[in-house]
């Protein structure tokens, strides 16, 4: 199983991040991106020009006091300053919508690999850390994708038309200033590499600190049934606060390559006064171009800071890029095979023949089990806990594929056919009942989008649901709430059973389904899942034998094995594990045994 685990990008592996973000999501806008790029010539241009009119301001306006120049330095200005505010305007509001556009992509991708990911791989992963990729690895990815095209583009420009014009002032004094420059990006750099690591660890803990979170509200109850909220602040404390010296750390890194910046920049302006004065004072070279030339310094340290500040950055998008493309990238085991073909359903007649099955390699949970289920027929699987009953339900819908050995049904292999033309012809009402944070309506027609209203009704009289349900003020439209905490564990069981009355499959697979009933919600509902039950194939699992007393084969399951076969009174008569199961549940539910009997 291809366990997502975030591991760092290396060097090369972030060339190749780059590249598959912009080959697979950024090229897609290329319109919209020319369209960014030439909104940041302009911006970068208009900062050439502010250095350029500077000359004249000083030269013809403060020197020869020429009024005609004061006229055109100050329109000249007014132009800029505006273009610059329109271009800078434009090029924010294409890269707001290629960024927004290309998270909302990652986004649909993603969750349509995860739905489709295996049932095996959501156990290895936990929900919170799945959503904290999609909710904030999908931003940071953003950032990457965007800020990374407007400083290397708009920065970069701003930065090279500056620096040409200063070689176009006094090009002696442009040589000097460009020797900061290397000793500059070398400090980056390695800055940058500190930073990456840095920015995987920031990740990681937002992982790991939304799966904390999700444990704690979604077992609130138990947290507050043993009195654990101290221990959960206490451990949240540390969680929150380890949190805070990582996220610390990484800024720190982030903000490191300010004080690099500005003592070289400090240094190489006081350098050009020092230097720039001189001629000034000596004759060689105009106020006017000085000023000129002091003005593109400034101005390109701006875009170089930027241009600086991008590298940490980039590091965490590109760790978070990574962290999403794992996801992407993983491989789904169940899956169609090429030559699939949709099920050719006949009766629904399923059969189990030689199944050996693990969750894990080292585990063997079902050992050879050998079943057959006839259309019609009830058949139920009894036993001890984690013998193995649930598996072999999970089989049949292909939740996982079997290790060895083949479930057929109607005579073709469940692997044969297509999933969609397999889970069709099923309807399966499990022991952890989930119901969606919508109506009760909605619920009830999870499977079926074209359930009438009437069809609704029925299925839920039938789960005896109806009445409850016709005594709320909404009815029908109640909300259930997350998960359906407003609703009692028997009603949430009668509602999934309502869904699974109304998806009407042939195959019908019942784990547990009565488990949270009142003997008078299990007598109704018996009588609808009786009702239910014919003329379909039904596979029903119950630790309550009374449920399963008339099914017309029981399967005792213990240990990965189906050690007794047949029906009730056959398998009393054996006086086998069946008939001391059968015996202790009668002794408990006419309370003559004690607990210390059953237990010796
Ligand atoms: N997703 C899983 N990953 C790994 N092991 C699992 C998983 N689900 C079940 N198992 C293991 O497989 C074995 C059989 O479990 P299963 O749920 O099929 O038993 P069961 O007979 O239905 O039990 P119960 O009556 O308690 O529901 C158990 O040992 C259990 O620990």
């Amino acid at each position: 199983m291809s366990k997502a685990t975030p591991e760092m990008p290396d060097k090369s592996a972030t060339v190749a991040l780059y590249g598959r973000l912009l080959r697979d999501y950024v090229s897609h806008y290329k319109g919209r991106l020319f369209l960014a790029i030439f909104f940041m010539i302009v911006s970068a241009l208009t900062s050439t020009a502010t250095a350029f009119v500077m000359k004249p301001i000083v030269d013809e306006v403060f020197f020869e006091k020429n009024p005609e120049f004061v006229i055109y330095t100050t329109l000249a200005v007014v132009g800029i300053f505006a273009a610059r505010g329109f271009a800078t305007y434009g090029q924010t509001i294409v890269m707001d919508w290629v960024g927004t556009r290309i998270v909302s992509d990652i986004q649909k991708g993603l969750f349509k690999k995860l739905v489709f990911a295996d049932l095996a791989w959501f156990h290895e992963n936990a929900s919170g850390n799945l959503i904290s990729r999609f909710v904030f690895d999908t931003n940071y990815l953003k950032t990457v994708a965007t800020q990374t095209l407007v400083v290397l583009t708009k920065d970069s420009l701003t930065a090279v038309f500056l620096i040409a014009s200063l070689f176009y002032y006094d090009w002696k004094m442009a040589l000097v200033t460009l020797i900061a420059l290397p000793p500059g990006a070398l400090a980056i750099r390695q800055l940058g590499k500190r930073s990456r690591k840095a920015s995987n660890k920031v990740l990681e803990q937002t992982a790991d600190f939304s799966s904390f979170l999700e444990e704690n509200f979604q077992g609130i109850r138990v947290v507050k049934a043993y009195d654990r909220e101290k221990q959960a602040v206490q451990q949240g404390d540390e969680v929150i606060e380890d949190r805070f010296k990582i996220q610390f750390k990484a800024l720190r890194i982030e903000a490191s390559s300010g004080p690099i910046v500005e003592t070289l920049a400090g240094l190489l302006i006081a350098g050009v006064i020092f230097y720039g004065a001189s001629n000034v004072i000596e004759g060689h070279t105009t106020p006017g171009t000085f000023f000129a030339f002091i003005t593109a310094i400034m101005l390109t340290y701006q875009p170089i800071k930027s241009v600086a500040k991008l590298f940490p950055r980039m590091q965490t998008g590109l760790a978070a890029a990574h962290r999403i493309f794992l996801l992407l990238d993983i491989d789904h085991k169940v899956v169609d095979k090429p030559s699939a073909v949709p099920l050719e359903f006949h009766r629904g007649d399923i059969e189990f023949r030689n199944v050996k099955f693990s969750y894990h390699e080292d585990e063997i949970v079902l050992r050879d089990i050998s079943l057959k289920l006839e259309s019609g027929k009830r058949v139920a699987l009894v036993g001890p806990s984690g013998g193995g009953k649930s598996t072999i339900l999970n089989l049949i819908p292909r939740f996982y594929d079997v290790n060895e050995g083949d479930i057929l049904v109607d005579g073709q292999n469940v692997r044969d056919v297509t999933l969609a033309s397999l889970r069709q012809k099923i309807a399966l009402v499990s022991q952890d009942v989930f119901l969606f944070d919508d109506t009760i309506k909605a619920n009830i027609a999870y499977g079926r989008d074209d359930a009438t209203d009437a069809e609704i009704i029925e299925a839920a009289k039938a789960a005896a649901v109806h009445d409850f349900v016709s005594a709320l003020p909404k009815g029908y439209d109640t909300l259930v709430g997350s998960h359906g905490v407003r609703l009692s564990g028997g009603q949430k069981q009668r509602i999934s059973i309502a869904r699974a009355m109304l998806k009407d499959a042939p195959i019908l697979l019942l784990d547990e389904a009565t488990s949270a009933l009142d003997t008078e919600s299990e007598r109704k509902i018996q009588r609808a899942l009786t009702h239910l039950m014919k003329g379909r194939t039904s596979l029903v699992i119950a630790h309550r034998l009374s449920t399963i007393l008339d099914a017309d084969t029981i399967n005792v399951v213990v240990d990965g094995e189906i050690v007794e076969s047949g029906p009730h009174d056959q398998l009393l008569k054996e006086e086998g594990v069946y008939a001391d199961l059968y015996n202790h549940q009668f002794s408990f539910d006419s309370g003559v045994t004690s607990i210390r009997e059953i237990k010796s």
